[in-house]
């Protein structure tokens, strides 16, 4: 056992089931981190979910269905706690374990399952628990990459009112990947199957689940990216639930109640996240030597948790560069529009967060990396990934803006906008590609990511309706995620938005964000429910200056910026055409 861990008296663990990864973060009283561990999805599993199904980032994916095996998570779980045990962690010192989950995504209990959690053997493993009592109905969970619901989004849109509607009352309209229309295509694909499923749970509200030994409720910041939740009365919309929830179109809908049928299967949605759910499982007391006091209380999605370990004063921006990109900030009130998100917030009832999310993040900077890399003749077999995002970096830093060529790189079913395929244009003309220097895509890709996001943040902000005087500008940029090491990366994000870049030095922003939520709820729970740590006065300071704007290139980015949106718009044109 190292050091740290044998010198602390109590722990509090923030948990983060992403993409690629499960992630573990553990920490001390003062909210320092002690100790992190993960496992890594394709590392452990690819070889062996691979005979049928090939586990590629962490995901299977068949064109647009984008799943994952419920049962690898649950064998993560297993893996990220005997890593622990073979390092002698001192499991009875954790006080509280919260954690956050890769959002939208779930997960479908049978009716068997909740007995099985309530009565989980310490002799064997979860997975073998799990797997021998059948507790899922739906074998590969729906992930937030799924876009495969665009008819279950159009008839939403379509039947609560219009796009606009649903995102007044949800905080955003129909997407693809929220919860509400995953649900609803299963109801019509599967009705036989959503009708076995006794309990539906997002990836937080699972992994909290397994930790409790019994059903966790979805919290609200979380359950805002579903098309269900109301997010003004923080409840479950009557009207939604009864549309997504609708399995039969020929059974009378007097006879039925499809909404409440599919509220019991949510159960109620949480909006105290650091509300004390139960102590853990005794599963976890026998096998692993946790205390039978530790508690457990509500997991939130990652992109709130991340939130949640960062000090922000109004006018940051946070940029998470993780297998999504995704652009946050708080708002004091909801601020609905047809491209972001408007979520609760996890803990503070008065604050919403806005959110854009992006699905070419770092897989796509990755896949143009790889692609001209091979491009170049090098012989990258055996090159490592540090040689190849060396070299990209080579590229940025040696490279500068080029208002001649933009490019759009969706890779995978993009979000905003909702396109997909790569384009390329020189002197606004499309192009095959970069004839001159095909290795100019490198910054192109980056710069079109950022010029993307700088256009979307502006919009929100500056819209006169939208204006909150105190959170209306933006002063700088704080960088979290694991494209957030690469300095050169950073470098075109400060020129792009024209101010400063800070970057949290965190291994994991999101579980340390859950580790914090969790210490939190333990000053609240050993002080008769009253909150008596300010978290800010806590937070370490662990933001670093790493990119500075340079004027001229700002200067001219922002000239780049109204051609790139006439340039996206004929992309998207050429989306109806193919
Ligand atoms: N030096 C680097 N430069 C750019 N991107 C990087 C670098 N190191 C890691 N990444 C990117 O970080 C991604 C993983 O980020 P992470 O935040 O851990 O993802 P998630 O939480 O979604 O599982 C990888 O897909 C990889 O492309
Ligand atoms: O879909 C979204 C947010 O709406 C994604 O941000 C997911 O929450 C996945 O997060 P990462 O694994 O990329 O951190």
């Amino acid at each position: 056992m190292s050091a740290l861990l044998k010198n602390e008296v109590n722990l509090y663990i923030g948990l983060d089931l992403s993409t690629q990864a499960l992630k573990l973060t553990v920490i001390n009283d003062n909210c320092r981190v002690i100790f992190e561990e993960s496992v890594h999805f394709d590392n452990e599993f690819g070889d062996k979910y691979g005979y049928t199904f090939l586990i590629k980032n962490g995901v299977i994916t068949n064109e647009n269905v984008v799943t994952c095996p419920t049962m690898l998570w649950v064998e993560s779980i297993d893996l990220l706690l005997e890593k622990l045990q073979s390092q002698e962690f001192p499991f009875f010192k954790v006080k509280v374990i919260s954690g956050a989950g890769q959002q939208h995504g779930s997960v479908y209990w049978s009716t068997t399952s909740q007995s099985t959690l309530n009565s989980l053997n310490s002799s064997y493993s979860l997975a073998t628990q799990l797997k021998s009592n059948k507790v899922f109905t739906i074998t590969n969970s729906p992930t937030w990459q799924d876009s495969s619901t665009s008819l279950q989004c159009k008839n939403l849109e379509k039947l609560i009112g219009g796009p606009d509607v649903l995102a007044l009352i949800s905080g955003s309209k129909g997407f693809e990947r929220f919860t509400g229309n995953q649900i609803s295509k299963i109801c019509l694909q599967s009705p036989s199957q959503y009708l076995q499923t006794f309990r539906i749970s997002l990836v937080s509200s699972f992994l909290a689940s397994i930790f409790l030994g019994d059903f966790a409720p979805i919290d609200i910041a979380d359950g805002s990216g579903m098309n269900l939740l109301d997010i003004n009365t923080k409840n479950w919309d009557d009207r939604l639930l009864d549309i997504c929830g609708k399995y039969s179109t020929n059974t009378c809908e007097n006879d039925v109640k499809f909404g409440e049928e599919l509220k019991a299967k949510l159960g109620y949605p949480e909006s105290d996240g650091l509300k004390v759910l139960g102590n853990i499982s005794d599963y976890f007391v026998k096998s692993y030597g946790f205390s039978s006091d530790c508690k457990i209380i509500p997991f939130t999605g990652d992109n709130p948790a991340t939130l949640l370990s960062l000090q922000l004063s109004p006018g940051d921006v946070v940029i998470s560069l993780g297998t999504s990109d995704t652009v946050l900030f708080y708002t004091k009130k909801p601020r609905p529009s047809l491209e972001s998100h408007t979520l609760c917030h996890p803990i503070n009832k008065d604050l919403y967060i806005s959110m854009l999310c992006y699905k070419n993040g770092s897989l796509t900077r990755e896949y143009v990396r790889d692609f001209y890399y091979n491009n170049c003749k090098r012989d990258n077999e055996n090159d490592s990934n540090s040689a190849k995002w060396k070299w990209f970096n080579e590229i940025l830093a040696a490279s500068s803006p080029d208002p001649k060529k933009y490019g759009y790189y969706f890779v995978h079913q993009e979000i905003i906008p909702f396109a997909k395929g790569i384009y390329r244009f020189f002197k606004k003309n499309i192009v095959e590609d970069f004839k001159d220097m095909p290795e100019s895509n490198i910054r192109t890709v980056v710069e079109s990511q950022f010029m993307s996001m700088k256009l979307r943040v502006d919009q929100l902000l500056t819209d006169d309706k939208n204006v909150d005087k105190e959170f209306g500008l933006i002063k700088k940029v704080l960088v979290v995620g694991g494209a957030s090491k690469n300095n050169e990366i950073l470098q075109v994000l400060a020129d792009v938005f024209g101010v400063q870049v800070w970057r949290f030095n965190a291994t994991n922003s999101a579980s340390l964000g859950a580790a914090i939520k969790a210490r939190l709820a333990y000053s609240k729970f050993v002080n008769n429910n009253r909150l008596d740590i300010n978290i800010n006065e806590m937070l370490e300071d662990g933001n670093e200056l790493v990119a500075q704007p340079r004027q001229e290139n700002t200067a001219i980015y922002k000239s780049m910026m109204k051609d790139y949106l006439e340039l996206e718009q004929i992309v998207i044109g050429l989306q109806k055409i193919s």
